[in-house]
């Protein structure tokens, strides 16, 4: 029998363990009813249930009072760690380092003090591959059951699916299983889909079913995974009408499936649907409820998770209202008396971004200040950090951040860590996933970042674009002083609905507010002529059919054709372009730089420009 080596390993204080379970609120907040329910099952039968973090570290635990007080004389409780490293073989720490789940019972504990217990463990793994834990049932050895294995493993199980689900809220997805009766447990596989049907992710019984590893995750379309394309996996799944659908694989066992595919009501130029009913409710979220069901469900979204600190990741085209929406769910919150700290990662320069982030000590560099920062991740201490164009952070910058996120500390440049608690959003509005792909983002920061992805729609997609207009009009009447509510003409509002804003709301609210200015007092109609000359045209030209073509063109072409547009009737003019576009400077320099500019405007482009 080994040496008992060392009966204490790490052990976190009451401060410590609060720190760590809010830094994993996401992982807690989906097991927590898992472990509540299995307990519920088990519950008088001298056992605990325990929830390590990917350190071996345990979290939370449910257990019998007898057993718990045992327990704890071995330090089975939560804050003491039980990785593998500092107690030897144990279920939370060797199904860790296994990954795999795994039963430890009795005498196969190398600490002879834990020879009384019997435990289960199985790991938890998100969807990106990436470890969050372990979940444990642990009890006297003489009372150990096999059947605890099992139930060890179904949790498991139910929790990553509860994570998945969460992840992928937004995303298509295909449910299956070589039995229909499967369809819609926690035994059943699950994909979520991209719009053009490549897997973008998928729960531990879908990789397992499939015969998929990590590495196909953005790489692999269904077509080539199921042996169906996705039209005709959609057009099967139609005619079934929310029955399983057989599908009949050469070589391989019948599999049934079930698409579920959340389509959001389109936008149809010049014909606008009717309004939702105003919500009653006052918050701030509320009032941005204003008819559209895809920023109805972001809304619904945000609420589940106020008051946790998740990780919020809002993703969204330029000027779709991911800054508005932040501070909403700020102002909605808990911390809406805190601070609320905006930083714009693409207009911080990159020689400033660490300073301006993390702060510094007094004298830390040349060229500091005397008295030192306390850096924007500290201001926000209390309240919430919305770190807006995550995208574009630098590399060693994202780093730096990935260890604050997991450490609740923030290290100064040239001074100690200070713990800090806020509530992070983070806005994109570019691909993450892509720029994983390409190594430009870190895959271990998007999962820190991403506790809950909100999709905001681009302008053009809303269908409460008469709603907003209204809101819009009612703010302006009111910083106008005169509080009469102004209207759009039928015309007017005709060549609204047509055009398809690439600015987005941005946009709309800055043409808005040039026509309220041009308004004559007394009138309170808003027509064509009160637009400038150049957002006159712009409307005008959206009115015309494109040329016929013989390629089809795509969304991104028509973009960069307007950016090129622009560009060449500003005369090389960036700032000017980006204003015009309703876009910021950055978005049109990273278009640009990403070649969307046709050769007569590149000839008109000064180089400093770009670059500054
Ligand atoms: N719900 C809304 N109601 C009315 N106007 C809105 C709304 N959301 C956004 N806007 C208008 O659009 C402008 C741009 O919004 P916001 O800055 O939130 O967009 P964004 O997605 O963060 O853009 P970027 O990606 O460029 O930072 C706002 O200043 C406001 O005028």
């Amino acid at each position: 029998m080994p040496e008992l080596a060392r009966v204490d390993g790490p052990h976190m204080g009451q401060t410590q363990l609060r720190a760590a379970t809010d830094r994993r609120a996401t992982l807690i907040a989906q097991a927590r009813p898992v472990i509540d329910y299995i307990y519920s099952q088990i519950r008088d039968s001298g056992c605990v249930m325990l929830l390590s973090d990917e350190n071996g570290y345990l979290l939370e635990s449910a257990g019998d009072t007898d057993f718990c007080t045992r327990a704890a004389q071995v330090a089975l409780q939560p804050g003491a760690c039980w990785a593998e490293n500092t107690r030897g073989t144990n279920a939370v720490g060797t199904a860790l380092i296994e990954g795999r789940p795994i039963v430890v019972n009795g005498t196969e504990h190398y600490l002879r003090h834990n020879n009384f217990l019997a435990c289960a463990a199985a790991p938890l793994v998100e969807p990106g591959g990436r470890m969050l834990g372990v979940i444990d049932i642990s009890c006297d050895a003489r009372r150990y059951h096999p059947h605890t294995f099992g139930l060890v493993r179904a949790a498991a199980q139910m929790i990553e699916n509860r994570i998945f689900e969460l992840t992928f809220v937004n995303q298509m997805k295909l449910r299956f299983h070589l039995s229909s009766a499967c369809l819609g447990s926690v035994m059943e596989g699950t994909l979520a889909l991209s719009e053009d049907g490549r897997i973008i992710g998928a729960n531990r019984t879908g990789f397992h079913l499939l015969g998929l590893t990590p590495a196909d995750i953005g790489e692999r379309d269904i077509a080539s995974a199921l042996g169906i394309g996705l039209r005709e996996l959609l057009d099967l799944n139609r005619h079934a009408q929310g029955r399983p659908v057989a599908l009949h694989r050469r070589g391989s066992e019948s599999m049934f499936i079930m698409v579920e595919h959340v389509r959001p009501p389109q936008f149809l130029p010049g014909n606008l649907p009717a309004v939702a009913p105003k919500t009653t409710t006052e918050d701030a979220l509320g009032a941005l409820d204003t008819g559209d069901a895809r920023v109805h469900t972001a809304i619904a979204q945000a609420r589940r998770v106020l008051g946790r600190k998740v990780p919020i990741l809002l993703q969204g085209e330029t000027g779709a209202g991911k800054d508005v929406f932040a501070r909403a769910i700020h102002a909605s919150s808990g911390r809406a008396q805190k601070p609320f700290v905006a930083v714009n990662c693409a207009a911080l320069p990159e020689s400033l971004i660490e300073s301006e982030l993390f702060g510094h000590a007094p004298g830390s560099f040349t060229g500091a200040r005397r008295e030192g920062a306390l850096g924007r991740i500290r201001e926000a201490h209390g309240g919430t950090l919305f770190l807006d164009e995550i995208g574009d952070m630098p590399l060693h910058m994202q780093t730096r951040l990935l260890r604050v996120l997991e450490d609740g500390y923030v290290t100064p440049i040239g001074g100690k860590p200070v713990p800090v608690d806020f509530l992070l959003i983070s806005a994109t509005h570019c691909d993450l996933k892509a720029r994983i792909g390409t190594q430009e983002f870190r895959a271990d920061l998007y999962y820190r970042l991403n506790g809950l992805t909100i999709a905001l729609p681009p302008a053009r997609e809303r269908t409460d674009l008469p709603e907003l207009i209204e809101r819009i009009l009612a703010r302006e009447a009111l910083e106008r002083g005169d509080g009469t509510q102004l209207q759009l003409a039928p015309e007017l509002a005709g060549a609204f609905a047509r055009y398809p804003w690439p600015g987005n709301l941005r946009q709309l609210a800055g043409m808005l507010r040039t026509a309220c200015l041009m308004l004559d007092t007394g009138d309170t109609e808003l027509r064509l002529e009160h637009l400038s000359e150049e957002a006159q045209a712009e409307l005008n030209r959206k009115h015309t059919a494109p040329p016929p073509t013989a390629r089809p063109v795509t969304l991104r072409a028509r973009a960069d054709a307007l950016i090129g547009n622009a560009v060449a009737e500003t005369g090389g003019n960036v700032a000017a372009a980006a204003r015009k576009l309703g876009i910021s400077r950055n978005t049109l320099y990273r278009r640009l730089a990403a070649g969307a500019i046709p050769p007569e405007a590149t000839k008109t482009l000064q180089p400093r420009k770009l670059n500054s």
